[in-house]
């Protein structure tokens, strides 16, 4: 993967970053033009009506030079001709319409269709990599990739594919004319070619490392305002306003000026090419007037000649403009082939086991688990642990004891490195994900919520889940007064991330999801310490009440909530220290009892 865009710091970076080897490169080109495979029929369409709107547009200034040659140059006046070369001309001009209209419209459409396409499936392969892939990536540049990237594809759909085709064909088709009105004056227009087409490329190539420049600029603001969104409210607690601001505006003011930069280059590069341009026609107005002098050519054939020469210049000019977007279409096709290339690094069994959700027990083995998030770090040590049916397990621990790790290990968000953990005698390497996930219902400590109603959220947008089934399990966890008072009570719109609720409604909201979708495994990351002692209580019944009859792993941080627990593992440094239930780890007189005085001391402050 190529260094994360949001975190390029200098134009070295920039460039090492954009530069994408000729192997890649034929490989993401392979990859996307994939995409386009279905579409043949309309490339097809799209090439015709280029065609016919090229040929419709360059076959009129050859009218003219027939009406100039064989009829006004000669005294021929013939009004009923002129009439007829007009009625072509305009007959010209209306299919040239048609057929650019038609060719435009079928390139948007087909472009955009793949696009969406694409779109679709990156967003789809994003969610289904690891955990591990998230820890790696920040979530501001992957909203660059699914956004900018695709948008850069999208332009190489409607403008360079465009271009190759229609700026191609007409300078193929000019030359022919060219040739084909007069060898001589073409052949001087000929030596020309290289000499613009050169400098055209090497100006546009100094304009690829502008644009280049401009667009990593333009994605590291982009992934810094998502990446601030997201943070918003530490930002706002720890006062970071100013600071945040300050990074802003450096970051914005250098894509400022990147942008600046790149509007110069482009204005000077064009203007140049138009001198060059009106040189040329200078040049070969010289040449063709001294041969119409010397009666070697026609009068008409120079006027075409000089339409032609002043057409020739535009597609050239669109080429190498393309030629830029196209080496940042390489990029980004790059960058988006090498995350499609990225696979999961947790896969499920080749022949995974089959298990019905309705026989699961909950019973859980953790076999001498050992854990580390890279190669020479080691999180959880040799952890065994066995948990029965139906057991409620409170984990209570130092900060980075691995208690969390030892959750997602569970659900598989990471495989372990040594050892195994099992469900019901099955290791859960070999239970396919979409079932091990069926199997666990997780109450995270900031619970997630989507954008959308209330029901929306308990069902989590499974319409056969019926909203009576969302009430009643809101009215079994104790959710439903607090919803009542809501203004539109369960079609109440949540924002983004729940925002509108307090962490305990959201809380409770999450274990109505446990009630609605009855997983046999249950793992609260508990988050009462910011909970008022009302809300507390009202989680503490919801957790009662939804952990009957499952199997209960609950991370506790006050003491309170798992003094109840059939059994409480305390850890330390990945290990498990102490076991116990309440009592028995208070007799033990160990860090549990040092906790739980610490706690009481809490309460008891608290309530002087
Ligand atoms: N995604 C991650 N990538 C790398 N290291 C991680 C990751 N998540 C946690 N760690 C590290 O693993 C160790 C255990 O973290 P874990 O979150 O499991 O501890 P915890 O006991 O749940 O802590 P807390 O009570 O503070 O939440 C810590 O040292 C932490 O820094």
């Amino acid at each position: 993967m190529p260094k994360d865009i949001a975190n390029l710091n200098n134009e070295e970076e920039i460039s090492s970053a954009y530069y994408v080897s000729p192997e890649n490169r034929k490989a993401a080109f392979r990859y996307t033009i994939g995409y386009a495979k279905p579409h043949r029929s309309k490339f097809v369409l799209i090439f015709f009506c280029t065609l016919l709107a090229i040929a419709a547009d360059l076959l009129q200034p050859y009218l003219v030079k027939i009406a100039i040659d064989n009829n006004l140059l000669i005294g021929n006046n013939d009004f009923n001709f002129l009439l007829w070369i007009g009625g072509i001309y305009l007959l010209l001009t209306i299919t040239s319409f048609i057929f650019t209209y038609l060719q435009n419209n079928l390139l948007q459409f087909t472009g955009q269709s793949i696009v969406a396409r694409i779109r679709k499936d990156l967003f789809s392969h994003i969610t289904k990599l690891n955990m591990s892939f998230f820890d790696r990536f920040h979530s501001g540049s992957l909203v660059t990739h699914v956004s900018s990237d695709t948008e850069t594809l999208n332009q190489f759909f409607n403008q360079v594919f465009l271009s190759l085709i229609r700026d191609g064909m007409t300078l193929v088709f000019i030359i022919i004319l060219m040739f084909h009105l007069d060898p001589v004056l073409a052949g001087y227009s000929m030596v020309l070619l290289p000499i613009i087409a050169g400098i055209a490329i090497g100006f546009r190539s100094y304009m690829r490392k502008t644009y280049q420049i401009t667009r990593t600029r333009l994605s590291r603001l982009i992934a810094f305002i998502a990446e601030n969104l997201a943070g918003m409210n530490l930002t706002q607690a720890f006062h970071q306003e100013k600071e945040q601001q300050r990074q802003f505006t450096d970051r914005n003011q250098s894509y400022l000026k990147a942008n600046l930069r790149e509007i110069r280059t482009n204005v000077l590069f064009n203007r140049s090419f138009d001198i060059l341009s009106n040189l040329s026609v200078a040049f070969l107005t010289y040449i063709g007037g001294m041969a119409v002098f010397h009666h070697s050519i026609e009068f008409g054939v120079l006027y075409a000649f000089i339409t032609y020469i002043r057409q020739f210049f535009q597609p050239i000019n669109n080429i190498s403009q393309q030629w830029s977007t196209l080496q940042s279409t390489t990029v980004s096709m790059d960058r988006l082939y090498k995350l499609f290339s990225i696979e999961p690094e947790i896969k499920d069994a080749p022949s995974p086991s089959q298990i019905s959700l309705t026989d699961v027990k909950g019973r859980i083995d953790y076999n001498h688990v050992q854990f580390g998030y890279s190669d020479d770090s080691t999180v959880i040590a040799d952890l065994d642990l066995h948990i029965q049916p139906g057991e409620m397990i409170g984990i209570v621990g130092t900060t980075g004891a691995g208690k969390s790790s030892l959750m997602s290990l569970l659900c598989r968000f990471y495989d372990v490195r040594q050892g195994s953990i099992q469900i019901d005698g099955t290791d859960i390497r070999s239970i396919p994900q979409s079932t091990l996930h069926r199997m666990i219902g997780l109450v995270q400590q900031e619970p997630f919520l989507y954008s959308g109603t209330i029901v929306d959220n308990v069902r989590l947008f499974d319409e056969s889940i019926s909203r009576e089934q969302v009430v009643d399990a809101c009215k079994f966890v104790g959710a439903d007064t607090l919803i009542s008072r809501l203004k539109d009570g369960y079609d109440t719109q949540l924002s983004e991330r729940g925002s509108g609720l307090s962490a305990g409604e959201r809380q409770l909201i999450s274990f109505a999801r446990i009630v609605v979708f009855q997983p046999k495994i249950l793992i609260l990351d508990e988050a009462t310490a910011n909970l008022d002692s009302q809300t507390e209580q009202l989680v503490q019944s919801a957790l009662h009440v939804v952990s009957q009859g499952r199997t209960t792993l609950v991370i506790a941080h006050r003491l309170s909530t798992i003094m109840q627990a059939d059994r409480i593992i305390v850890m330390q440094q990945g290990q498990i220290v102490e076991a116990g239930n309440h009592q028995q780890l208070l007799d033990l007189h160990g860090y549990y009892e040092q906790l739980y005085r610490h706690s009481q001391g809490k309460a008891v402050q608290g309530a002087v």
